[in-house]
C-alpha cells in the first residue's frame, strides 16, 4: 500500500472526497481550496492578464468558477465561459456559480481571441467521453493557437487513470491536481500535456489513505525502497555474487551489464560466456571473472556452486533454443534472475513456457516491442498491461519507455518519471538489467531492486547530462550513491 507518493484512480480520489466529506470536511471547503490553490498557482507564475476560464458542466467547472472569483478580486479581467445549461449546474458548482458576480457567456472557440491565458476547468475526474462540440474546438484552438492554459485538476481531454487523451486535449503550461496524483499525470501522452504539475493540499486528511482507499499505484522515488549500503564487517562474498550470461560475438552488451551491477555494489561478478569471447571480456575489466559456458549443461554445472546469487540473461546471449534452455535451466534453481531481451523473445513461440518455469524472484526488463513479443494479446494502457503481465507470468515486469512502468505479481505497480530524453542510446538497457541484477545480488527483492534499479538509471544520465553514452551511467553512479545515502535525497 502506497501513501506519500501514491497514484490514485479516479475512483479512488472519489472515494477519498466521499471520505473526507464523512469526516467533517465539506466539500464545498474542499472545492474552495481547490479553485484557491489553483488561483495561487497562476498568481506565481503569470503576470496579471486577461483570462478566459472555461468551465464544464460539472465540479471541475465547479473549481473554474472559484478561480474566476479569486483572480477578478485580484484585479484579473475574467471572462467565463460555460459549457452546457447554467440551469443543470447542480451541488458546489452551483453554488459557486452563483457566487461568480460577473457575466457568464456560451463557451465558443472565439472567446479565446481576447484571453491570452486559458484557465481550463471544463472536465477532471468525471470525463466520460471523446471530447466534441465545443469542448472539442475550445482545445484544439489552444493547442493552434499555442495560448498559454492552466489545467484545473487535468488537462481536459486526458483520461486521468491511463493518460489516453480522449478527442483531443490542451498542452498545458500548467496542472494543479489535488492531494495525490493521478496516472494520467505521469503516463504518456497525458503528462506531455500537462506542463508543470503542482500538487495541492485541499485539506483531505492523509490518513484517508490506508483506512477508506488502498492505493496500489506510485511514483517512483527513495521512499519506496532502500538500497544496500556496504556494513564494517562486510566481505565481497557477502555483497552477492552476480553472473551475467554473455554473448560470444556480441559482447558490449554483457560487458556493459556487468559494469551496472558492479557500480551498484556488486560484490563479485562473473561472466559467464562463450570460450571465444573470454579474452575480450577480461581485457574489458580486470575485476571480471570470466567462465567459458558454450551451453545450459555448462551454466547449470557451473551454478551448482550456490554463492551464485543472481544471473542476468539476455545481455547479448543471442536468441533461440540455447539461450531458452539456459533461461528454463537457471529458473530451475530458485536463485535472483533478470531476463532481458532476447532471453525474453526467445520464447516468443511458446510464452508461457517461460511463464511456467518462473518460480524465484524474477524481474523482466522488456521495451514496448519485446513486451509485444511474449504478451501479444494484453490490451489497454500500459498501467493495466504491466500489471497483467505480472500477474500472469508470475514475475516483476519492467515495460521500458520514457515512462517505465514497474508491477509486480501481487498488484502494486509503479510509474518512474525520472529519465532523461538521452537514455534513448544504444546499451542504455544492459546497464539497467545490470543494476537491477546488482541490487537482487545484495539481497533486494525482485519489486524493490527493480524500482530502486530504474530510479536511480535514470537520475545517473540526469546527472551526467547531455552527451550521455551508455558507458557513462555505471560511471555516474557513484556520485548518485553518495548523495542517496548522505541526505537521502539524491536530486
Ligand atoms: N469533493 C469533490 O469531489 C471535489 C472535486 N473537485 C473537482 O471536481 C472534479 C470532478 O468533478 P465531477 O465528478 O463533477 O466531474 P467533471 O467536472 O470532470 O465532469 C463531469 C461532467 O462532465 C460531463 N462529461 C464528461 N465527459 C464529457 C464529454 N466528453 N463531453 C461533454 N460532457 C462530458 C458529465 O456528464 C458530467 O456532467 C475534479 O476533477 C476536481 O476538479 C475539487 O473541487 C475538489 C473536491
Ligand atoms: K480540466
Amino acid at each position: 500500500m502506497f501513501t506519500d507518493t501514491a497514484l490514485l484512480t479516479v475512483e479512488e480520489m472519489g472515494r477519498a472526497d466521499k471520505a473526507a466529506a464523512a469526516r467533517g470536511v465539506p466539500s464545498l471547503l474542499l472545492m474552495e481550496s481547490a479553485g484557491t490553490a489553483v488561483a495561487n498557482a497562476i498568481r506565481a507564475r503569470f503576470p496579471r492578464r486577461p483570462v478566459l476560464v472555461a468551465c464544464g458542466p460539472g465540479n471541475n467547472g465547479g473549481d473554474g468558477f472559484v478561480i474566476a472569483r479569486l483572480l477578478a478580486r485580484k484585479g484579473w479581467p475574467v471572462t467565463v465561459g460555460l459549457l452546457g445549461d447554467p440551469a443543470k449546474l447542480k451541488g458546489d458548482a452551483k453554488t459557486n456559480f452563483e457566487r461568480w458576480r460577473g457575466p457568464v457567456k456560451t463557451l465558443c472557440a472565439s472567446l479565446l481571441e481576447t484571453a491570452p491565458l486559458v484557465v481550463d476547468a471544463l472536465f477532471g475526474a468525471g470525463l466520460a467521453r471523446d471530447l466534441e462540440g465545443a469542448a472539442l474546438d475550445v482545445a484544439e484552438a489552444i493547442n493552434a493557437r499555442g495560448l498559454d492554459c492552466v489545467a484545473v485538476d487535468v488537462p481536459s481531454g486526458i483520461d486521468g487513470n491511463t493518460g489516453e487523451i480522449r478527442g483531443a486535449a490542451p498542452r498545458c503550461a500548467l496542472t494543479v491536481t489535488f492531494f495525490r496524483r493521478k496516472p494520467g499525470h505521469v503516463l504518456y501522452p497525458g503528462r506531455a500535456c500537462c506542463g508543470e504539475t503542482v500538487l495541492a493540499d485541499i485539506g483531505i486528511p492523509a490518513a484517508v489513505l490506508g483506512a477508506e482507499v488502498a492505493p496500489t499505484a506510485a511514483v517512483n522515488g527513495p521512499n519506496l525502497w532502500t538500497i544496500p549500503e556496504p556494513a564494517a564487517e562486510d566481505h565481497k562474498y557477502r555483497r552477492g555474487h552476480a553472473v551475467v550470461v554473455g554473448g560470444g560475438a556480441m559482447t558490449g552488451a554483457g560487458r556493459l551489464a556487468a559494469r551496472g551491477a558492479r557500480r551498484i555494489g556488486a560484490g563479485m561478478m562473473t561472466i559467464a560466456a562463450p570460450k571465444e569471447a573470454g579474452a575480450l571480456y577480461q581485457q574489458d575489466a580486470p575485476g571480471n571473472i570470466v567462465k567459458p559456458v558454450e551451453a545450459a549443461a555448462d551454466l547449470s554445472a557451473l551454478l551448482e556452486d550456490e554463492r551464485y546469487n543472481a544471473i542476468l540473461l539476455g545481455a547479448g546471449g543471442g536468441k533461440g533454443a540455447v539461450l531458452a534452455s539456459m533461461v528454463l535451466a537457471v529458473l530451475k534453481l530458485d536463485r535472483s534472475v533478470v531476463l532481458d531481451a532476447d532471453a525474453l523473445t526467445s520464447f516468443a513461440d511458446d510464452p508461457a513456457m517461460l511463464f511456467e518455469a518462473v518460480q524465484g524472484p524474477t524481474v523482466f526488463t522488456p521495451h514496448a516491442g519485446e513486451f509485444s513479443k511474449i504478451f501479444p494479446d494484453l490490451q489497454g494502457d500500459k498501467l493495466m498491461k504491466c500489471r497483467e503481465a505480472a500477474k500472469r507470468s508470475g514475475a516483476v515486469v519492467v515495460l521500458k519507455g520514457a515512462d517505465t512502468v514497474i508491477a509486480g505479481p501481487d498488484g502494486r505497480a509503479v510509474v518512474n518519471t525520472v529519465a532523461p530524453p538521452t537514455l534513448a542510446t544504444a546499451g542504455s538497457g544492459d546497464v539497467l538489467g545490470g543494476m537491477i541484477l546488482g541490487l537482487m545480488a545484495q539481497g533486494m527483492g525482485p519489486f524493490e531492486a527493480a524500482c530502486a534499479g530504474v530510479w536511480l538509471h535514470g537520475v545517473a544520465a540526469a546527472v551526467h547530462g547531455p552527451g550521455l553514452i551508455a558507458e557513462d551511467i555505471p560511471d555516474a553512479l557513484p556520485a548518485v550513491l553518495a548523495a542517496l545515502w548522505d541526505d537521502g535525497e539524491a536530486e
